[in-house]
């Protein structure tokens, strides 16, 4: 099946693990199963694959640890036993990924956090700045301050997030079952699995109606929705059965285990999409003849050199439209830089941004994977 290839080419990839798989159905921390996760990721690593890990299981693990029995009612108590156990998450994942000599940092996220743009893109450059590292961000939601996700449990959503922060390739999402099947398996002795999808395929709706698990909150309604989000920045899902011996690395080697939902097209394009979807844009950039020419040829970037004029107050990230000298619009795209400093280094060559601002973020003005032209 060719398309599992995706899963051998891939670069950089998150992999979210459920609370019912990670806690051994509420057992308490199955530090064995967590072992064999770490000595595959490890193994992606030293292929040069970048992983984030999404970890549940705070909840569970704090319930264990706290002697609880029932899952609390109350938000409070559901707070502080997350409290508890994210401990013993971290302490758990620190000390496999150790025996690799691998780094692991917590990053404990919120939804909000996503949606505000500039806590989004210093969330970005911190897991990016991580992954360049070598570490591995192990990612949970921030459960002390979240009300909803709490309640309704959803690292499903927040593994797409991410994945869509970083640009992952593909998500893998290990659960308690073998993969997403066309009924509850729990309920329907005769269910099948589903190898592969669109993502998009309302078929699925369906089939994925049939609620959480004991200890999971979620469910396969909000992995396929998690699919459909990681699909919108071109990443590709797997469904996978995290007790499946070697899941990870068989999944790499293209075995076709688990459910893989597909995007509808690959990352470039539907970034690019997006970013000519995204009607508002903050300011304007002049460019000479010469950068006009250049973007017109395509796939190139474009640089600080090329731009005459700019108007408006941006920020770093926003979208600014790209204008010839007769203010017709060439191209889009999320500017690297606020518009003071962009500003300052317009006309000039990116080795002099140094000496300009005392510092360089990046070297273009709109990264070419960042631009498209109109
Ligand atoms: N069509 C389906 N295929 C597989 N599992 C399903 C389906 N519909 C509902 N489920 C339920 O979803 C559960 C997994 O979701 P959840 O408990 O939230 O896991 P996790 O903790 O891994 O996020 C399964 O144990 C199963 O009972
Ligand atoms: N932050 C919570 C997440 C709960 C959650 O989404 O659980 P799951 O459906 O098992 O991924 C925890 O760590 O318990």
């Amino acid at each position: 099946m060719s398309e599992r290839l995706q899963l051998r080419k891939a670069r950089r990839l998150v992999i979210k693990i459920g609370s019912a798989l990670l806690t051994d159905d509420g057992k308490g921390l199955d530090v064995a199963a967590l072992g064999l996760w770490v000595d595959q990721i490890a193994e992606l690593i030293a292929e040069g694959v970048e992983v984030v890990v999404v970890s549940s299981g705070s909840v569970a693990e704090g319930m264990s640890r706290l002697g609880w029995n029932a899952r609390p009612q109350h938000l409070h108590e559901l707070q502080a036993a997350a409290a508890v156990g994210q401990m013993g998450l971290v302490q758990t994942w620190e000390a496999q990924f150790k025996r690799h000599d691998i780094h692991t940092a917590q990053i404990l996220l919120t939804h909000d956090d996503l949606s505000d743009r500039k806590r989004y893109l210093n969330g970005r450059s911190t897991l990016r700045t991580l992954l360049d590292y070598g570490v591995v961000p192990i990612v949970n939601e921030n459960d002390t301050v979240v009300t909803d996700e709490i309640r309704f449990g959803d690292n499903d959503t927040l593994g797409a997030l991410v994945a869509n922060l970083i640009e992952a390739d593909g998500l893998i999402i290990l659960t308690d079952q073998l993969g997403l099947f066309n009924k509850d398996p729990r309920k329907h002795q005769d269910a099948e699995l589903v190898t592969e999808r669109r993502a998009e395929d309302r078929d699925l709706d369906a089939m994925a109606g049939g609620g959480a698990g004991a200890l999971g909150r979620g469910g396969m309604l909000t992995k396929l929705r998690a699919a459909r989000l990681a699909a919108r920045s071109g990443a590709f899902t797997v469904i996978v059965g995290g007790r499946i011996e070697h899941a990870i690395s068989r999944l790499r080697q293209g075995d076709v285990i688990g459910t893989l939902l597909l995007p509808e097209q690959g990352r470039m394009a539907a970034r690019k999409q997006w970013i000519a979807s995204h009607l508002q844009t903050r300011g304007k950039l002049t460019l000479d003849d010469g950068a006009v020419k250049v973007l017109r040829q395509g796939g190139r970037s474009l640089l600080p050199v090329g731009v005459k004029a700019i108007a408006g107050q941006f920020r770093r990230g926003e979208m600014v439209s790209c204008v010839d000298l007769n203010g017709r619009e060439i191209a889009r795209g999320l500017v690297n830089y606020d518009a003071d400093e962009a500003r300052a280094i317009a006309g000039r060559s990116s080795d002099r941004i140094a000496d300009v601002l005392g510092y360089v973020s990046d070297e273009e003005m709109i990264h070419r994977d960042n631009l498209v032209v109109v």
